[in-house]
């Protein structure tokens, strides 16, 4: 359904800058909330930098700025207000009040961008039983997408003490029932995800600040992949699919939510089995956007949520890092930022970075390559001899490694020279290691 601009919600985004705190970076934090605004289809009217100098418990911010903003709401005609920081039930509660208008935080926010985001049924469940969490802490119903249009049965109007409890009963059920359905989608999920480590296929995650062209990447990466119905696993839902790779072999690329700064805990933790897929993949591609000028600290904060989940290379995780968003790049800045990726893959100790376009299609080769080469970085090779008898063993072998040399003896005896990935190298030993010459 088109929505026309009279129907969208009015709003304004409020940054409250801690005098305190670091604030360096502001303008670009106060963009950011205002990028988050417009990817939630309201119309930003005006986006401001708040500064507070010690927060109130009541209403956040001191009075003075509360009857200013109070103001400007009912000058400009506003129905939502972002508030791009951490609002306590009760301050969100007293400036709903105050204010006579919506007002979201930054979790509620977030908790809206991932719910129209969410491509999955799993997805949609996770982020759902997240608001609901949420919502149950506050004891006001926040924003819901019913609500989102303009004049909604009571939707400035805060409910009353009989309301809150029943909202309450019904929010508990609908938790409970919730959960029981995404235990089940789970149950598969982890079904699939079994069958994909079976499976030959290494799988390959992308991970990465929210926007910053993970699926892009991932389109382009998969544009020549089969939708795999011969493949070993059934189901490539999708964010699944098969990426084939320069030497011919298919990898599993897969495509995922994307992170951002302060990621709510009730998301983490409703997330959690997307991000078992991350913890659990051969190898992670951190996508970023290099033209962004918080383009570090944005890494940082990805490497951070994947700390919290004990992903990474902290954790012994192979990982390297694209660069997108070349074009962007001005062509000083472009040259320089060339120069360290190129270094960067000679290094050693350094994570390899590869510089691309996923607009242009620039340097996608490079990133193909590099994702072969890492993945193949621990592989270890290895000398076998198997007897007729065993020729099951062979062919798991030419399935799930690179057969290097081969050579069928008079005897029968079939003497192999086989490349294969650490994993499946302490698959093999466990299970044959009376095949293995040396
Ligand atoms: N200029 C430019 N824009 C790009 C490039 N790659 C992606 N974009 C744009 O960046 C925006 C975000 O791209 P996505 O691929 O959706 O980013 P994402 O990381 O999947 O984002 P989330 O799923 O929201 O976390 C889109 O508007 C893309 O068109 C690029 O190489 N250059
Ligand atoms: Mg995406």
């Amino acid at each position: 359904m088109l929505e026309t601009k009279t129907d969208q919600l009015r709003a304004l985004v409020l940054h409250p800058r801690l005098e305190t705190g670091r604030s360096e970076n502001t303008d670009y934090d106060l963009e950011e909330a205002e990028g988050l605004a417009v990817a939630l289809d309201v119309e930003v009217v005006e986006a401001i930098i708040v500064p507070v100098r010690e927060i109130r418990a009541n209403e956040y911010f001191g009075k003075g700025k509360v009857d200013e903003i109070k103001a400007q709401v009912k000058g400009q005609d506003i129905d939502l207000v972002i508030v791009n920081g951490p609002l306590s039930p009760i301050q969100q509660r007293n400036l709903e009040k105050k204010w006579n208008a919506k007002i979201i935080d930054r979790t509620g926010l977030i908790l809206e961008i991932f719910g129209l985001r969410a491509a999955t049924k799993e997805g949609r469940l996770q982020v759902e039983l997240a608001r609901l969490g949420y919502e149950r802490s506050r004891l006001v119903r926040t924003w819901t997408h019913l609500e989102r249009q303009k004049g909604g049965s009571g939707f400035l109007s805060g409910p009353g003490e009989t309301q809150i409890e029943s909202d309450r009963r019904m929010l508990m059920d609908k938790i409970a029932k919730m959960q029981k359905e995404l235990d089940q989608v789970r149950r598969t999920r982890g079904l699939q995800r079994q069958k994909r480590q079976r499976a030959p296929e290494r799988v390959v995650a992308l991970v990465g600040y929210t926007n910053a062209g993970k699926s892009s990447l991932f389109n382009r990466l998969t544009e020549g992949g089969v939708m795999a119905k011969d493949m070993l696993f059934a189901t490539l839902d999708t964010t699944h699919r098969i990426m084939p790779l320069p030497s011919g072999k298919p990898a599993v690329l897969s495509d995922t939510v994307g992170f951002i700064k302060d990621l709510p805990t009730d998301l983490i933790t409703a997330f959690r089995a997307t991000l078992e897929e991350v913890k659990e993949a051969d190898l992670l591609v951190h996508v970023r956007d290099i033209a962004d000028p918080l383009s570090d600290r944005r890494r940082d904060n990805v490497m951070d949520v994947l700390d919290t989940i004990e992903a990474g290379p902290e954790h012994g995780q192979a990982m390297i890092e694209v660069w997108n968003k070349a074009d962007l790049l001005s062509d000083e800045d472009f040259a320089k930022v060339k120069e360290r990726a190129v270094a960067s893959q000679a290094m050693e100790k350094e994570m390899a970075a590869y510089l691309v376009s996923c607009l242009s299609g620039k340097g996608l080769d490079d990133v193909a390559n590099g994702i072969e080469t890492a993945l193949s970085a621990d592989d270890k090779t290895l000398n076998v001899c198997i007897p007729p008898s065993d020729y099951g063993v062979r062919a798991w072998l030419h399935a799930n490694g690179d057969v290097l040399e081969e050579d069928n003896k008079k005897s029968g005896d079939c003497v192999m020279n086989v490349r294969l990935s650490e994993a499946d190298m302490g698959k093999f030993r466990a299970r044959h290691s009376a095949l293995i010459v040396d």
